[in-house]
C-alpha cells in the first residue's frame, strides 16, 4: 500500500469542520470525447451496473461507449450554458449559499468542499481541500434526498476508497438520506405551490424519479419505498386527493426491467386517457441536470403533446432556492451535533515548542 503523505494534518492551525458536498457529476464539456470519458467511469462503477465484471467490461468498451457518448453528447449540448453544465453550475451555487450560512451557525471555522462522483471535481480532490483547511472531522453529504446503493452507497465507496490511502484519517460522519425530513417536504410543497400561484393547477401532478433496474429494489435497495413516501407526504402537504397525482420513473438504459411505471409510457398513457394537462417534478433531483431539463423538460413534452396532450410543465429542482439552503443546512448541523466548534486560536510565529507540546507533549525538552 502506497499512503499520500504530501498533506497532513497540522497542529499550528486551528482545526476546521469540513464538510464534502457530493453530486452525481457531468462531462467536462459537451464534446464527443469528454461525454465518452465520464461515461466511461460513471458505468465502470460496479453500484450503477452490477453485472460480472468481464463481460460488462467487453460489452461498455465494444459497443456501448462506442455508440452512446455521440447520443448523450447531443443531449448534453441542448442544455449547456455559458457557465458549463447545469448540474456543476447550480452545484457550486449550492456550495457557496452553504458555506455562508453554515459559517453563520456554526461556532467555529467551516469549510464546505464540493465533489463529483464522476469526473471533476473528484471526490479525492474534495477531500484534499479539506486536509489543506486541516478538516480533522468531516461530514459527508451525498445529495440525495431518497437513498440507493447505486447513488449514496457509490459515494461512499468513493469516499473510501480516496481514504484508504491517507495514513491520518478524519473522523468522518455521513448523512444516508432525507426523503421523508418535513423540511424537504414542505420545500418542495412550497415550489409547487409557487409553480401553481403562477401557472394554476393541471390536471395532474407527477413526480418522476430517476430509475433503477427493478432487481437492486428485489434484492433490497430502500429507493423505491423511499420514493413513494416523499411523494405521498408531498402530496399530502398539498391536500392533493390521490386521483390527481401520479408517480413514475425515467432515465431507463439497456434492455432489463427498471422500476415502474416508466415516466414516457405513463405521459402516453395519461394522454391517451384524455387528460390534457399535466405538471410534472423531480424531487429525487437535488438540482437540475440533463435528466430533468433535456429527458423531462424536453423529451417527455413531446412524449406527451405528441400523444393528445395540450398543456405540460416542468416545475423545477429546488436548486439554490432560499427554502433548500436552510433545510441542507440545517441538515448539516444536525449532523455535526457534539463535535467541538473551535480548536483553539492559531499559535504565534515562534510557536515550535508550543507545536510539539500540541503534538506529542514534547515541548518541555525541544
Ligand atoms: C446505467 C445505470 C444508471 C443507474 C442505475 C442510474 C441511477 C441514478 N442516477 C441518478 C442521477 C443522475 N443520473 C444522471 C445521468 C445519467 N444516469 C445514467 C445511468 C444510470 N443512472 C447515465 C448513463 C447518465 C448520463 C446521461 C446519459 O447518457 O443518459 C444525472 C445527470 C448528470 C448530468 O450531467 O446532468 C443525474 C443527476 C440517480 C439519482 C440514480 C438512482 C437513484
Ligand atoms: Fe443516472
Ligand atoms: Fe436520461
Amino acid at each position: 500500500m502506497t499512503f499520500k503523505d504530501t498533506l497532513d494534518y497540522r497542529h499550528d492551525t486551528p482545526e476546521c469542520l469540513g464538510i464534502l458536498l457530493v453530486n452525481l457529476g457531468t462531462p467536462d464539456t459537451p464534446s464527443v470525447p469528454d461525454v465518452r470519458r465520464y461515461l466511461a467511469e460513471f458505468l465502470s462503477d460496479p453500484r450503477i451496473v452490477e453485472m460480472a465484471r468481464l463481460p460488462w467490461m467487453l460489452l461498455l468498451h465494444g459497443m456501448i461507449l462506442r455508440t452512446r457518448p455521440a447520443r448523450s453528447a447531443k443531449a448534453y449540448r441542448s442544455i449547456w450554458t455559458p457557465e458549463g453544465s447545469p448540474l456543476l453550475e447550480i452545484s457550486r451555487r449550492q456550495k457557496a449559499a452553504l458555506q455562508d450560512r453554515v459559517s453563520k451557525r456554526f461556532g467555529g471555522p467551516v469549510r464546505v468542499a464540493l465533489a463529483m462522483r464522476y469526473g471533476s471535481p473528484s471526490v479525492a480532490d474534495g477531500l484534499a481541500e479539506l486536509k489543506a483547511v486541516n478538516a480533522q472531522r468531516v461530514l459527508v453529504f451525498p445529495l440525495y434526498p431518497q437513498y440507493s446503493a447505486t447513488t449514496v452507497a457509490s459515494v461512499f465507496d468513493a469516499v473510501t476508497d480516496e481514504l484508504r490511502r491517507w495514513r491520518w484519517l478524519p473522523e468522518l460522519r455521513f448523512i444516508n438520506q432525507y426523503h421523508d425530513e418535513p423540511a424537504y417536504i414542505s420545500a418542495v410543497a412550497a415550489s409547487i405551490r409557487a409553480h401553481w400561484a403562477e401557472h394554476g393547477q393541471a390536471e395532474r401532478l407527477l413526480f418522476s424519479f430517476h430509475g433503477i433496474p427493478k432487481d437492486y429494489f428485489e434484492k433490497g435497495d430502500p429507493y423505491y419505498c423511499q420514493c413513494q413516501k416523499s411523494a405521498r407526504l408531498i402530496a399530502a402537504e398539498l391536500d392533493l386527493p390521490p386521483d390527481r397525482w401520479v408517480l413514475s420513473f425515467q432515465s431507463r438504459l439497456g434492455k432489463s426491467e427498471w422500476l415502474q411505471p416508466y415516466t414516457d409510457a405513463t405521459l402516453e398513457s395519461l394522454a391517451r386517457q384524455g387528460v390534457k394537462s399535466v405538471q410534472v417534478l423531480s424531487p429525487g433531483f437535488s438540482a437540475d441536470c440533463l435528466e430533468t431539463l433535456e429527458e423531462i423538460s424536453i423529451e417527455n413534452r413531446e412524449h406527451f403533446l405528441e400523444s393528445g396532450g395540450e398543456s405540460y410543465s416542468y416545475i423545477p429542482c429546488l436548486n439554490d432556492n432560499p427554502d433548500h439552503m436552510e433545510l441542507l443546512a440545517d441538515l448539516i448541523l444536525r449532523h455535526c451535533g457534539g463535535w467541538p466548534e473551535v480548536e483553539g486560536p492559531a499559535l504565534g510565529s515562534d510557536g515550535l515548542a508550543e507545536r510539539k507540546e500540541r503534538a506529542c507533549g514534547m515541548g518541555a525538552q525541544a
